[in-house]
């Protein structure tokens, strides 16, 4: 479905800006909204086909700066330039409950933008099959749940296609998880396609897989800039992989299996359930998943479950300045632990 959308897209957005040197570039951007000063001197550069994530404590100041950026609100000192094309697309306020249903909001959202209708009528379907609105597209807005406004909101933001400039407030909250994985994998193709994000999020789920900078704000000001890079050192994804054997088939007998690069720690746990075999329990680099369930069965195993952990990256620190990755180094040396106890737990076996 993420396919169709794209290429229904791209027939209606052929001219995909070339993305060198365009983009946009705050300087020296302070606002004064009654007696606080609610951003001081923020500098930004977003380049055209890049995701930079707002994060910060409440009143940091986020929805402000997405405010000034889609011209809602003005700054009093500082300069916004920008140098992107393509058309715009806004979630950054809450939609109001107008006496509409959520199609026809969508349609008269999409008219207004000149969006021809057979174009529109496609995008209004596609996504709201990527958001799974189901019948809700024919209810009346003030009759939606949160998360459901939340998602005719976004497809709003979306309706103008990729190549432009897209600012998002919160885009995944109140989402269901099918919803938010829809939502960050059209972003990231959209990305690819030369969009600009700009968002406002503490979704580890979006960080992970879309930032090229993370701002955390606190007070109006910038607390610290992350990059991409800093972002990647909080560590890969990891899986947890449950195996079984045989009581006495001891799978870390061929230490080969435990030094496989993306094995970061293996327990063996006797099974409650039957007392004759024995329940290992992996952590592994995402991208060698399937290398260690392919040995897991080489070896005799069988395998129990297979789950996604949850993210390395720590949004508390983060919100406090430290660095992104600072959780993930202490994971590599309690497992490094893990491994070894648990070869020894083994009965030392794993030569
Ligand atoms: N119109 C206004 N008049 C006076 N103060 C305002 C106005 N709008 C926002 N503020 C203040 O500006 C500060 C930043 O608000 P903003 O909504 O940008 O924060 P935020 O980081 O988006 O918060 P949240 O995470 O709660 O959405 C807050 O202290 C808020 O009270």
């Amino acid at each position: 479905m993420i396919r169709s959308i794209r290429g229904l897209f791209k027939k209606a957005n052929q001219d995909v800006p070339d993305s060198s040197g365009r983009g946009m570039l705050l300087q020296q951007v302070s606002k004064r909204l009654g007696n606080a000063q609610v951003l001081d001197e923020i500098n930004l550069e977003v380049k055209q086909g890049e995701c930079a994530v707002l994060v910060g404590r409440n009143g940091s100041g986020k929805s402000t700066l997405l405010r000034m950026l889609a011209g809602i609100l003005l700054p009093d000192t500082g300069s916004i330039q920008r140098t992107m094309k393509g058309s715009d697309g806004y979630a950054v306020d809450g939609l109001p409950r107008l006496p509409f249903t959520s199609g026809e909001y969508l349609w008269d959202m999409g008219r207004i933008r000149g969006i021809s209708p057979e174009v529109l009528r496609g995008r209004i379907r596609e996504l709201s099959e990527l958001l799974y609105l189901d019948t809700a597209i024919d209810q009346k807005l003030p009759l939606l749940s949160k998360g459901t406004l939340q998602k005719v909101n976004l497809i709003q933001a979306l309706l103008p296609g990729p190549g432009g400039l897209l600012l998002l407030d919160e885009p995944l909250s109140g989402l269901d998880i099918p919803a938010q994985e829809g939502i960050v994998s059209l972003l990231g193709q959209w990305k690819d396609e030369g969009t600009s994000i700009v968002t406002a999020c503490h979704e580890p789920l979006l960080i992970e897989r879309l930032a090229d900078q993370v701002i955390v704000l606190k007070k109006g000001s910038v607390l610290r800039y992350w990059s991409r890079e800093d972002i990647l050192q909080a560590g890969e994804p990891v899986v947890r992989i449950q195996s079984l054997t045989k009581a006495g088939e001891d799978l870390v007998n061929d230490l080969s299996i435990v030094q496989q690069p993306g094995v970061l720690s293996l327990v063996r746990n006797t099974n409650s359930e039957k007392s004759n075999s024995w329940l290992w329990d992996w952590k592994v680099v995402q991208q060698s998943t399937d290398d260690v369930l392919r040995m897991i069965l080489a070896s005799g195993g069988s395998v129990v479950s297979v789950q996604q952990e949850e993210s390395q990256l720590h949004m508390e620190s983060l919100l406090e300045g430290q660095h992104p990755a600072v959780h993930a180094s202490r994971r590599g040396v309690t497992e490094s632990v893990d491994l070894s106890s648990s070869m020894d737990d083994a009965g030392g076996e794993a030569k």
